[in-house]
This record gives structure tokens, C-alpha cells and sequence, in this order.
């Protein structure tokens, strides 16, 4: 079965965890569009009165698409967030997240959801964090070279984002640059974060360490990896 079936069957495992008069965190990336995609056919074929807050501009445009009426963090707090991943540390759910850039609003969103459900397919697993995937570091742009200088001490090896049919760097909803971190072997996940995040000029980064859980998609079906409980539940 194509990744894409995988995670098609994730977003629709997901949809079982909504309920009417929830506020709904919706992530970004292809599987999070997805599940945006069938929370919007439910809410019109079921008359549910399920609200959005959007993770990035991405989340907007597709819940709007999909009439999925929009509040913000302004007035309303989050029931529950649904969001992609680009790692996921089987053992302890750690994530790695920011392949597109929206890391900083998604862990907005996602941290202050009462519930956080990661959706991925098998490929996201990994042993350890970094094993795959560089950590999306969001900094403010004047800081960048002073930034990059600061991750190289911590042991990685930063690359500046660029575009693909922009010339210079990607530039993110917030007015931002992205530097990928390339670093393998990552120990300590939750001190990582917090070290990161204390270089100044850093806006966010996306290793994410608060999640409740993980649904991965997967050939023989949908696995519900749990926090605090580690139970593994084929769906
Ligand atoms: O910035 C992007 C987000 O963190 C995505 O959730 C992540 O990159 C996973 O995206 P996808 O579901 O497309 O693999």
C-alpha cells in the first residue's frame, strides 16, 4: 500500500476522536490537508459544530475550502489538534516537525491543545530523532549568521533553507528563515528543545516533546501509540 493510502487511513482513523462543539488545531503538510480534507465532509454531512484554528496560512486556505468555519487562539482554547510529523521516535513520541516551515504555529496550536494527536504513516519511525530528518530552526533573519554559529557549537550542522522556484532563502508565514540542522545521535530531545530555543534569535524549533498520541498507518492497519501508557493498540 502507497504512503499516500496510509495516510488517508490515518485521517480518517482520526476523525473517530472528534466530537460535536470541539475546537479543532489543524496542522499542516499532506496528511495533516488530508485529515482538514475529511473533517470538513463530516462536519457538512453530519451538521457538526466543530470550529478550526489554523497552523499556518496552508491550514487556512484548506479549511476554507473545505468550510471549516475558523477561530483563533484569541478567544477560544484548543480541544484537540491533529498534526503531521517528519520523524517520530517510537519509544517516547518525540517528534521532529517543520519539513514546510509551520513548526512555530503548529507547536503554538499543538502544545496548548487539551489532547495532541500526531498522524503519520510507518515511514516517520525512527529510533532516534535526527536519524532522517534535519530540525527546522526558525530564526529571526538578521540573526541567522550568529544562529548558525551557535548550532554548530551544539554539535550540528546547519544549512540555510532555500527556495525551489525562489531564489535566496524560504521565507515563513511569520516573515522568517529556516535553518535545517543536521545532527544524529540526539540523546536528550527535551533538553535539546529548550537549548535551542534559548540562542537568541531562534523564533521556534520542531522537535516537539509534548504528545499524547500517535496514530501510524500502517500495512497490516492503523496503531495507536499512547503516552504515559506504553500500549501499543492495532485499530
Ligand atoms: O511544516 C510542516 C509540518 O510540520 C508537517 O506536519 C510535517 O512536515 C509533515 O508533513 P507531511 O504530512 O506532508 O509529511
Amino acid at each position: 500500500m502507497a504512503n499516500e493510502d496510509l495516510k488517508l487511513k490515518v485521517a480518517k482513523e482520526a476523525l473517530k476522536y472528534v466530537k460535536d462543539g470541539m475546537v479543532v488545531g489543524l496542522g499542516s503538510g499532506s496528511t495533516a490537508a488530508l485529515f482538514i480534507r475529511e473533517l470538513g465532509n463530516k462536519i457538512q454531512e453530519e451538521d457538526l459544530t466543530v470550529f478550526g484554528i489554523p497552523t499556518s496560512f496552508e491550514a487556512k486556505m484548506l479549511a476554507m475550502q473545505y468550510e471549516i468555519p475558523l477561530v483563533s487562539l484569541d478567544e477560544y482554547d484548543v480541544d484537540i489538534a491533529f498534526d503531521g510529523a517528519d520523524e517520530v521516535e517510537e519509544k517516547t513520541l518525540f517528534l521532529i516537525k517543520g519539513g514546510g516551515g509551520c513548526h512555530t504555529q503548529e507547536k503554538i496550536v499543538d502544545y496548548n491543545a487539551k489532547e495532541f494527536i500526531v498522524l503519520v504513516d510507518e515511514s516517520k519511525l525512527v529510533k532516534k530523532l535526527g536519524e532522517k530528518f534535519p530540525i527546522p530552526v526558525e530564526v529571526i533573519p538578521m540573526s541567522y549568521r550568529v544562529v548558525m554559529k551557535a548550532l554548530t557549537e551544539l554539535g550540528g550542522e546547519p544549512v540555510i533553507r532555500l527556495g525551489e522556484r525562489k531564489r535566496g532563502p524560504v521565507i515563513t508565514d511569520n516573515g522568517n528563515m529556516i535553518i535545517d540542522v543536521f545532527m544524529k545521535n540526539i540523546d536528550d530531545p527535551i533538553e535539546l528543545e529548550k537549548e535551542i530555543n534559548n540562542i537568541p534569535g531562534v523564533v521556534e524549533n520542531g522537535i516537539f516533546t509534548k504528545v499524547d498520541k500517535v496514530l501510524v498507518g500502517t500495512k497490516k492497519g492503523t496503531v495507536s501509540l499512547n503516552r504515559n501508557k506504553n500500549k501499543h493498540l492495532t485499530l
